[in-house]
């Protein structure tokens, strides 16, 4: 890619990524932004908000929309994170459909192609073949090949095919030239230094939640849900010496699911509190005293009324 010159306009917009579960949707948003921003996990589907990291260039701003995975809905979360992503797709500048390289193309994968080809024309999309580190030379030569079939299968025409990967950083430059000039001219959308605009609150409940999700069985995933209730400065603290008294509620949807994330004598939640507040206190750069309850919302999933309370 050429350097800026000083001439070049300065450009702004949005970049979102797609893909399937698991696909590395979260890490590289935050290889791009450089800090954790988006919450990452080795179980699929843990990206319940949208989530912007925000990459500050001198010439560039662009701001990064992370999405839940698009997949065959099963329950009324379900359907409505699916409405989530499409409406993110309809309003971004650019699209990065994420493939991970050491994986067979899918059908989830053409579910969500054939869905892209249904997005407006002029809306660029790029593939971007994630996790190469995984994968030799060849089987990556074969995914590039497999990336461009599908392309003109579903009839999308990839304005760039990019192999990268977000745990060694190999490329993520370069993906970052590449999209930087398919967003529109424009001053900068956000000031010099956001990293994110979630609010905190929701950003600590996404801290907690991946906590959370560490090592539980695989279907208790989907029944994990985190409300930060309160975050207030404790009051009698010397001025260098804060504390933040956050409070917080796990919630499941089944009694018998409260000894698994409570573990025997508490010590899985202890452990989960520990973990997450770490987390926490790196993110908001203040000592903070974590209190998390764990409360039964039967069957959240298919209740529109909980679901809204939950923030969805
Ligand atoms: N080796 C390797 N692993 C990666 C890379 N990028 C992501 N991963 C791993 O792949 C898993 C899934 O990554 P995420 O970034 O959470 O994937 P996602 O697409 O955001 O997943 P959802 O939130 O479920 O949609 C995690 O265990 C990551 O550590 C990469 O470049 N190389």
């Amino acid at each position: 890619m050429s350097a800026p010159s000083s001439t070049a306009p300065h450009r702004a917009g949005f970049a979102c990524f797609v893909g399937r579960p698991n696909a590395g949707k979260s890490t590289l948003t935050n290889a791009l932004v450089g800090t954790k921003v988006a919450i990452t996990s080795n179980r699929p589907q843990t990206t319940r908000h949208t989530v912007r990291g925000i990459v500050h260039r001198p010439e560039a701003q662009l701001v990064l929309v992370d999405t839940p995975g698009l997949h065959k809905p099963r329950t009324l979360l379900g359907e409505r994170l699916n409405d989530v992503v499409r409406t993110t797709w309809a309003e971004v500048d650019v699209v990065g459909f994420c493939l991970p390289a050491d994986q067979k193309i899918g059908p989830g994968d053409r579910f969500i192609a054939a869905e892209l080809a249904k997005l407006k024309k002029r809306t660029p999309k790029i593939a971007v073949v994630t996790k190469t580190d995984l994968v030799d030379s060849k089987a990556l030569a074969e995914q590039l090949i497999a990336v461009d079939k599908l392309g003109r299968d579903v009839g999308v025409d990839w304005a760039e095919i990019v192999p990268v990967s977000a745990v060694n950083g190999e490329q993520v430059q370069l993906l970052c030239d590449l999209l930087v000039p398919l967003v529109p001219e424009s001053p900068p959308l956000y000031p010099d230094g956001d990293l994110t605009d979630e609010p905190e609150q929701v950003m600590v409940a996404e801290l907690i939640r991946e906590a959370a999700l560490e090592g539980v069985r695989d279907e208790l995933p989907h029944s994990i849900a985190v409300v930060v209730e309160e975050m207030l400065p404790r009051e009698d603290r010397p001025q260098d010496k804060p504390l933040l008294d956050i409070h917080a509620y796990l919630y499941i949807e089944r009694p018998s699911q409260k000894g698994i994330v409570i573990g025997p004598k508490g010590s899985r939640l202890k452990e989960v509190g520990s973990r997450s507040r770490k987390h926490i206190e790196a993110l908001l750069g203040t000592p903070v005293y974590l209190d998390l309850h764990v409360k039964v919302a039967k069957d959240w999933q298919r209740d529109p009324k909980q679901l809204r309370r939950l923030g969805f």
